[in-house]
């Protein structure tokens, strides 16, 4: 892996290296194509993408039954570890469920009042790999909102994957598509034949799907873009470099795509970090997607000249998920706002999150961390206000609302005010 020193690059380098999009843009117009026709031609266009991309001939779209009985079907050890994973998650978000509440202002009742979607759809991603853990990050939170309606899409296979049907079933999906990529976003933004259109799409994926997402974006809601993985790490002289470089090579796991950073003040602690890094590859089980992931002009060890510059870097990359490794781990968390996950000391790699501590794993990339946080039951629920006034707090009110309506020239909304008083 590179060492660079954060000093010597200048503006134009920096940029490249902060304006990630991992490979997205490039392929906007093809994904454009995909997605439109499948608006169009629906259940055809799904089969025949299905066959392009995917190399699979699919029968039966719909494959809810088969997560039923994949459920019964699994090894009893996967099963509990899918379970265990499941009340983790779910203890976690029903902790973030909020309350409807009202109060009194001036006299009048105000309130706001949370009401869940009623029917979603979450991605669950299965090229290279294969992602059960994305269906309890995405279909757990929904239920837990409650949504009504949690449809699920993932990628079809000769052999679909029975772990991931089994976590689908288990996580409580309500409706199971076999259809990947954008075809898939395509198919949830605005319906087939066989899959009713859904409100909301959510979910991770590669950058065909994040590309399909900002795609459809205009017609349905979609959460965030959580793209190809991304991690950075900040660490100074007490950190391992065995452990900071082992965050590295774990997250360039997930995708050519992915980009991987350490960036700390101490320059031998970037030396070792590289050095460890190349001693991991070769013992990985996808030593060619992390390689490509390493290589990519946005993944690289960075020397920064203190620890105030290290911390800016950070912020200014906004990156899915931050790991930390510091003499004062609390006050270099408190020196960063922008991050969509963040991982405190040597015992939190980012693999609890991945699957087990209850925290979220689908996340912002490119960035989008600087305006949006993760998936989280916020991400299935809408708010509304609710405002009850008797006559004395319109009373209360009606000069403000009479001048200020006036002022606008919108006299009927004055009237509306003065009739009530007649
Ligand atoms: N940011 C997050 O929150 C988060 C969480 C989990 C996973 N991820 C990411 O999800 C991704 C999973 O990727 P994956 O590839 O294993 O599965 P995937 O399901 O995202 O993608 C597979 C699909 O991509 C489509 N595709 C592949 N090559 C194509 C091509 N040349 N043309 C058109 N379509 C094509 C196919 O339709 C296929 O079904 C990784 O990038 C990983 O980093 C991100
Ligand atoms: N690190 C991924 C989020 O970017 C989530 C994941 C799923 N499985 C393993 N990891
Ligand atoms: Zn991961």
């Amino acid at each position: 892996m590179d060492i660079q020193s954060l000093d010597a690059l200048d503006e134009s380098e920096l940029a490249s290296v902060l304006d990630r999009d991992a490979g997205i843009d490039e392929i906007r117009a093809d994904v454009r194509g995909i997605v439109e026709e499948v608006r169009d031609r629906g259940d055809d266009a799904l089969r025949e993408f299905s066959e392009k991309f995917d190399g699979v001939e699919v029968d039966t779209l719909d494959i809810t039954a088969r997560t039923e009985r994949a459920a019964e079907a699994i090894e009893p050890e996967l099963r509990e570890a899918i379970e265990a994973a499941i009340d983790n998650v779910r203890a976690f978000h029903e902790r973030q469920v909020r309350t409807d509440w009202t109060d009194s202002f001036g006299g009048a009742r105000l309130g706001r009042q949370f009401r869940p979607l009623r029917r979603i759809g979450a991605y669950v991603p299965g090229g290279s790999a294969t992602y059960p853990s994305t269906s309890i990050m995405t279909v757990v939170p929904a239920k837990v909102a409650g949504v009504e309606e949690v449809v699920v899409v993932t990628p079809p296979a000769e052999e679909l994957n029975p772990v991931t049907l089994a976590a689908i079933g288990l996580a409580g999906a309500d409706e199971v598509y076999s259809v990947g990529g954008a075809q898939a976003i395509g198919a949830l933004a605005y319906g087939t034949e066989t899959i009713p259109p859904v409100e909301k799409v959510v979910g991770p994926g590669n950058r065909w799907v994040a590309a399909a997402k900002a795609e459809v974006r205009g017609d349905v809601a979609i959460d965030m873009i959580a793209g190809p993985t991304e991690v950075l790490v900040v660490a100074d002289e007490t950190a391992s470099p065995r452990l900071v470089a082992a965050e590295l090579v774990g997250q360039a796991e997930h995708d050519p795509h992915s980009s991987v950073v350490a960036v700390t003040p101490d320059e031998s602690l970037a030396r070792a970090v590289a050095d460890e890094v190349e001693a991991q590859v070769p013992d990985r089980a996808r030593p060619e997607i992390i390689r490509e992931a390493l290589a990519n002009e946005t993944s690289g060890v960075f020397v920064a000249p203190s620890m105030d510059e290290v911390t800016a870097f950070a912020e200014a990359y906004a990156v899915e998920h931050l790991v930390v490794m510091t003499a004062d781990d609390e006050a270099t968390v408190d020196a960063i706002d922008s991050a969509g996950s963040v991982f405190v000391g040597e015992y939190s790699p980012v693999a609890a999150g991945d699957y087990a501590s209850g925290t979220n794993h689908v996340l912002p990339t490119g960035a989008g961390a600087k305006t949006t946080g993760g998936l989280s039951v916020d991400s299935f629920v809408r708010s509304r206000t609710v405002q009850h006034l008797d006559r004395d707090s319109l009373d209360s009110l009606s000069d403000t609302i009479v001048t200020l309506a006036e002022l606008e020239g919108l006299e009927a909304h004055a009237e509306s005010v003065r009739k009530r008083f007649e």
